[in-house]
């Protein structure tokens, strides 16, 4: 590659993102009222691990105990709902609470006691009200029942009391005493009328219907107000889908005050803890999900319970696997975290045009301090290269951060970038390219995801370009082609020193890849997390 191309490399600009709670807001505090899963998958087991997986504290009180595994319901518990009364009092008494998720109420008596709760939860001005979120659980994965009869026509009185109800398609059917839809569009039209009978916001989830796509929507008394498709996992791991998307969603919500984001933030999430889940190897049955999939990911190094691409990495330093194959591997694993950073708001909004300029530019500043650091991260590789080629490489991708990339920095910011404080989040990820030190592989795995990710996102952004655009000319600096194939001659290089590596080394080189994808997401994400306020 010549030394011009080189120079046009390092990333057509920047990246941004997330995962982190956002300043001056806590830890959200989410409560689940719900049934309890024995085996870890379902019920308030899910939920709590689902609120951990979103950044939140959770916390429950138990409306029913379950005698259940993978395979199914062997008995329901209700224990006197006089008891669920104390739980939710004590709760509710000294804790201020974020967001409700509502799961498994098992009787009519207990939907009582739980739509009381709800009518005596503060409204107004002096304390805010909890959003909450309804699951109304009526029929578990296995096929048990879940809810006696009484119970299914007392759990309508509660939709009233929900900001978002998440009904599969079964359930639905029951609670506008339909027949169940049998494709899309029918299931689109009856959460429609759910809505409009009972003004509340629907989540309608495909996952009982057949085909590539899983789609689920957001749906309002006018119709669709967000469609979100992923990709439909071909597992039997389904135990608990339902209960896990319903607890992320009020914990992303009670984050981001904004349906929408949290729905997208929480099915990519939920499609990611879905395709780990068979590798869980929990029961015979319809397995659960691994909910913290993406944790374990974001720290393979910090743990002997690392699991998925590292265990399968380290099986590969004894099978002999290759470079290339092993790349592939970690860049499979990062699907997850590109599908968030897909999903956040800031990609969205730079995709459709509707960024803030306050956002755009505390973006552009922070990476303007990032790619100073990230220039020198390159000349380390440079320095520790064992060849010519790679040598010249990466000495040509630190010129392109500092003179290429940083002169378009200027030119949008209208001037050489101000004096701004290093933000937590770039703090974190210059601090993982520093942790690499003189180790060339580690070095060499931590500053790949910033060329690869900023590549692959930007190929998405850069087709969402045209001529009104008020981005269009920084979206096209993304289809950069020269960029392009900076990042491929990187990945090149990475296959070359993964495959040369031995076992702990590629243990190491794994854990740092790895990090610097969960850095990626949190860099796209820090103007909406740490920024001003948007306009
Ligand atoms: N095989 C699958 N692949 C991807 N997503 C799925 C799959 N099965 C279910 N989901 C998703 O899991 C969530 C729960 O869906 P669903 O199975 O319809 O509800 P429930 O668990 O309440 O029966 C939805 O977001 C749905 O799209
Ligand atoms: C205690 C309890 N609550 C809910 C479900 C539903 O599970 P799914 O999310 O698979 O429908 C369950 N099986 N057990």
């Amino acid at each position: 590659m010549s030394a011009a191309a080189t120079d046009a490399t390092t990333r057509g600009a920047t990246a941004a993102g997330g995962g982190a709670v956002a300043p001056g807001r806590t830890v959200p505090r989410v409560l689940a009222v719900a049934g309890s899963d024995p085996s870890g998958g379902a019920g308030i087991q899910a939920d709590l691990k689902s609120i951990a997986a979103a950044d939140g504290y959770g916390m429950t009180a138990v409306t029913a105990l379950t005698a259940q595994n993978t395979r199914g319901v062997r008995g329901v518990h209700v224990p006197p709902p006089a008891f669920l009364v104390d739980q939710l009092a004590a709760v509710t008494d000294d804790v201020t609470i974020d967001a409700v998720k509502i799961g498994m109420l098992g009787s009519r008596d207990v939907v009582a006691v739980v739509a009381d709760w709800l009518d005596s939860l503060p409204r107004g001005a002096t304390r805010v009200r909890p959003a909450v979120v309804l699951d109304p659980v009526m029929v578990a994965t296995s096929g048990d029942r879940l809810l006696d009869a009484g119970g299914e026509r007392a759990v309508t009185d509660l939709l009233g009391r929900a900001d978002v109800v998440t009904p599969n398609l079964p359930e639905l059917a029951v609670l506008l005493g339909e027949e169940v839809a049998g494709d899309w569009p029918a299931a689109l039209a009856q959460a429609r009328r759910l809505a409009r009978r009972h003004d509340v916001l629907v989540v309608a989830k495909g996952g009982h219907l057949d085909g590539d796509v899983a789609p689920d929507a957001l749906v309002g008394p006018d119709g669709v107000l967000a469609q979100v498709d992923a990709p439909r996992v071909v597992t039997t791991s389904t135990h608990g889908t339902g209960c896990s998307l319903s607890s992320g969603l009020a914990t992303r919500y009670a984050r981001r005050g904004d349906w929408e984001t949290a729905l997208r933030e929480t099915k990519a999430w939920l499609t990611s803890a879905i395709r780990a889940g068979a590798a869980l190897a929990v029961g015979e049955g319809n397995g659960p999900v691994d909910h913290l999939a993406d944790a374990r990911r974001r720290t393979p190094d910090e743990g002997p319970r690392a699991a998925g691409g590292v265990a399968r990495m380290l099986a590969g330093a004894h099978e002999g696997v290759g470079g290339a194959e092993l790349v592939a591997q970690w860049w499979a694993d990062a699907a997850g975290v590109r599908a968030q950073i897909d999903a956040l708001p800031f990609v969205r909004a730079l995709g459709d045009g509707t960024l803030a300029a306050e956002h755009f530019r505390y973006y552009l500043e922070q990476d303007a301090l990032y790619l100073r650091e990230y220039a020198r991260a390159l000349a380390r590789a440079s320095e520790l290269a064992p060849s010519r080629a790679e040598q010249a490489f990466w000495a040509g991708g630190a010129h392109g951060a500092l003179v290429t990339e940083l002169d378009l920095h200027t030119t949008w910011l209208g001037g050489e970038p101000r004096d701004v404080a290093v933000s937590p989040t770039t703090g974190a990820y210059l601090d993982h390219l520093r942790a690499a030190g003189r180790d060339y592989p580690t070095l060499v795995a931590a500053v790949l995801p910033c060329y690869w990710i900023y590549q692959d996102v930007g190929e998405r952004l850069a087709a969402r370009q045209h001529d009104a655009h008020p981005y269009g000319a920084w979206l096209a600096t993304y289809g950069d082609e020269a960029f392009a194939a900076a990042t491929r001659e990187a990945v090149a290089i990475l296959e070359r020193v993964a495959g040369a590596a031995g076992a702990e080394q590629r243990h190491r080189m794994a854990a740092a890849f790895a990090r610097a994808c969960r850095h990626e997401v949190a860099f796209f994400d820090q103007a909406h997390a740490w920024g001003p306020p948007g306009g």
